[in-house]
């Protein structure tokens, strides 16, 4: 289906947000990404509630996670408003914009960069082919956990592309922590690549290497998704995503990256100093 026009809209304002969110220096002064940022933030704010408004008329028979929200109530019985409504469709959208097809960017990397680990994992999904009639044959749930080199090549394209940069929260006190003192009401924002690419919790941390989530990781040393109430909620779907992603992925097309320049860029955000050209070629075999 192609995306509405109020959709690419809304895209290319969500756009300028991320590109926002990438710079260092955040000041509203005009003129700056920031300043535009948060323009294009009302813009989808406006979208966002002209979306719920028509929403609540349209009282469709299937439903939608906003359907959902809107039939929360809290312990007085009371629903959620259209301006809380409104705000929660911001994040969601915000938060599955491009974090996903971002994370697809980077598998294509690494295992583009590690063919002995990109034939372990052609091997994993070529046996869940098996029995399987046709190349249209969905997954079944089954297939999807039982996954789990795909799983770790997941877990650790997530630990070394750092796809959401930080994690925020607000002092609801005072606190001194370690000698910094950090006043109430202050926010603090915790670098995920700080945490993720530390010696200290991963051995050799720039190295892709999945087999280290064989073991099971020391506590808060790997948040890829946050932790806590605010942890993400698409968690689950994103990496469903990419499991089925890679499923058909290795098992239909080979890849070769192209690029000169494989350099990441770690800061402020991790990113591909050269993009990633990549020149893909459909399989002749199929595994049936
Ligand atoms: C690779 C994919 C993704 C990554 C790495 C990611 C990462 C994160 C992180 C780090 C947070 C902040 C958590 C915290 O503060 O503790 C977050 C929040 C959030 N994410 Fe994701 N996310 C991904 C995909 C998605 C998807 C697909 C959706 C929606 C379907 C989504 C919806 C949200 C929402 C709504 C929040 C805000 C939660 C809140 O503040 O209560 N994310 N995500």
């Amino acid at each position: 289906m192609a995306p509405s026009p109020e959709t690419m809209k809304m895209m290319d304002d969500y756009s300028y947000i991320v590109k926002a969110m990438e710079t260092f220096m955040q000041f509203n002064i005009p003129g700056t990404s920031y300043h535009k940022a948060l323009e294009k933030r009302q813009k989808v704010l406006e979208s966002s509630l002209h979306i719920v408004k028509k929403r609540r008329l349209e009282q469709s028979k299937e439903k939608c996670p906003l359907d959902l929200l809107m039939e929360l109530e809290d312990d007085n019985g009371d629903k959620i408003s259209d301006d809380l409504l409104q705000v929660q469709l911001f994040q969601f959208m915000f938060g599955a914009f491009h974090s996903t097809s971002v994370l697809f960017v980077w598998i294509l990397k690494f295992l583009g960069e590690n063919q002995l680990i990109l034939q372990q994992v052609k091997a994993e999904q070529d046996t869940l082919r098996i029995g399987k009639t046709s190349p249209e044959d969905p997954l079944s749930w089954t297939d999807i956990v039982n996954m789990p080199l795909t799983s770790r090549v997941i877990q650790e394209t997530l630990r070394i592309a750092n796809i959401a940069p930080f994690m925020t929260r607000q002092a609801t006190e005072d606190i001194n922590y370690n000698g910094i003192w950090i006043p109430k009401g202050w926010c603090v924002q915790l670098g995920l690549h700080y945490l993720h690419l530390s010696p200290e919790y991963h051995k050799d941390p720039l190295k892709f290497d999945p087999s280290r989530f064989q073991a099971p990781e020391k506590p808060v040393t790997f948040l890829p998704f946050g932790s806590g109430v605010t942890m993400c909620p698409g968690r689950e779907l994103a990496k469903m995503e990419a499991l089925v992603f890679l499923h058909y992925l290795v098992t239909t097309y080979s890849w070769e990256n192209i690029g000169s320049e494989k350099g990441i860029k770690y800061f402020p955000t991790s990113s591909l100093k050269g993009g990633l050209p990549i020149k893909i070629s459909k399989l002749s075999e199929y595994v049936i």
